[in-house]
């Protein structure tokens, strides 16, 4: 397997305020790894340190390439998708692939028109005068369009509507499979990404609170859903998360034998949102 992203001990601090605190991370060729947290996490801050775009301490190594002296080299191998549109307003969506196809060699133009033709953009109008989520959609088809082994995408889908944003995420797992990429992506939308993902991250207070494929999350974590009177012999048996469903009591074990739960009630894979809801309480961790 190939490092893509290797990290050992990354701290960072604005003034007394620590937000990346002992981060390490490895991160394969291949992965689609989601990284998750509450806001204030360090999330973008850790995304930045990737791409070079703040200063941290710790070891860090990007593509075999040190962000903080060779980001140049790398920022022409990452994909980058932030939070904000940068578009400058005067230009026409048009003439907004032209000066991206202009700029960067990795750009393919036949693939960013095709993430266009999904859209409603006028390509004569300027970007003054497109609505908030046009910007976004032809933000996102520029950058997808460039054809780089790392992609990273900050909160790609915010403010674009349910429809387009289902179309975007279909997009992105097909090109995944046309071409041999990697990708990190943050969003607070995590049922969207869910079915994507290879690896899940939870950051937390610049933490790493999981770090783990999904598979390993199917071997480690267990949902376990019982009638209210057997609540007790859930409880006994050391759940990490409870919480009521439908007058039920659904109990989240981390490394307990499904055998022995499965003498109490039904047994499921736990989703990402309650693997958050447990691994996030105020307690845990
Ligand atoms: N340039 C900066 N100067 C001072 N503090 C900063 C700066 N950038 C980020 N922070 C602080 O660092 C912390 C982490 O911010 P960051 O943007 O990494 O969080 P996040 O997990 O991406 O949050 P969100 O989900 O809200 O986007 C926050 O407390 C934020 O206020």
């Amino acid at each position: 397997m190939t490092a893509i992203v290797s990290a050992r001990g990354l701290h960072k601090h604005y003034g007394s305020l620590r937000v990346l605190d002992g981060v390490d991370l490895n991160i394969e060729k291949g992965a689609i790894v989601g990284l998750i947290g509450p806001n204030g996490a360090g999330k973008t801050t850790l995304l930045k340190a990737l791409l070079g775009l703040c200063r941290f301490e710790g070891e860090l190594e990007v593509l075999g390439l040190d962000p903080r002296r060779q980001r140049h080299d790398l920022s022409r191998q990452i994909c980058f998708i932030a939070d904000v549109s940068v578009l400058p307003r005067w230009l026409k969506a048009g003439q907004a692939l032209e000066l991206v196809r202009d700029i960067h060699p990795l750009f393919d133009m036949d693939r960013a028109r095709s993430y266009l033709d999904q859209t409603r953009i006028p390509m004569n109008k300027k970007v003054a005068h497109l609505s908030k989520g046009m910007i976004t959609q032809l933000y996102l088809a520029l950058v997808m369009a460039i054809d780089a082994p790392l992609l990273i995408l900050d909160e790609p889908t915010l403010g674009l509507d349910i429809l387009y944003r289902k179309k975007f995420y279909d997009h992105l797992i097909q090109d995944y499979h046309d071409r041999e990429r990697t990708i990190i992506v943050t969003t607070h939308q995590v049922e969207e990404i869910e079915t994507l993902l290879t690896h899940l991250l939870f950051l937390k207070d610049g933490k790493l609170v999981l770090n783990t494929s999904m598979a390993s999350v199917a071997d480690e974590y267990c949902e376990l859903m019982v009638p209210k009177d057997r609540a007790q012999a859930g409880r006994d048996l050391g759940p990490i998360g409870e919480r009521e469903v439908f007058g039920r009591k659904l109990f989240l074990y981390k490394g307990v034998e499904r055998d022995v739960l499965g003498r109490l009630g039904e047994l499921h894979t736990p989703g990402i949102v309650d693997l958050y809801l447990a691994l996030m309480k105020e307690d845990a961790a």
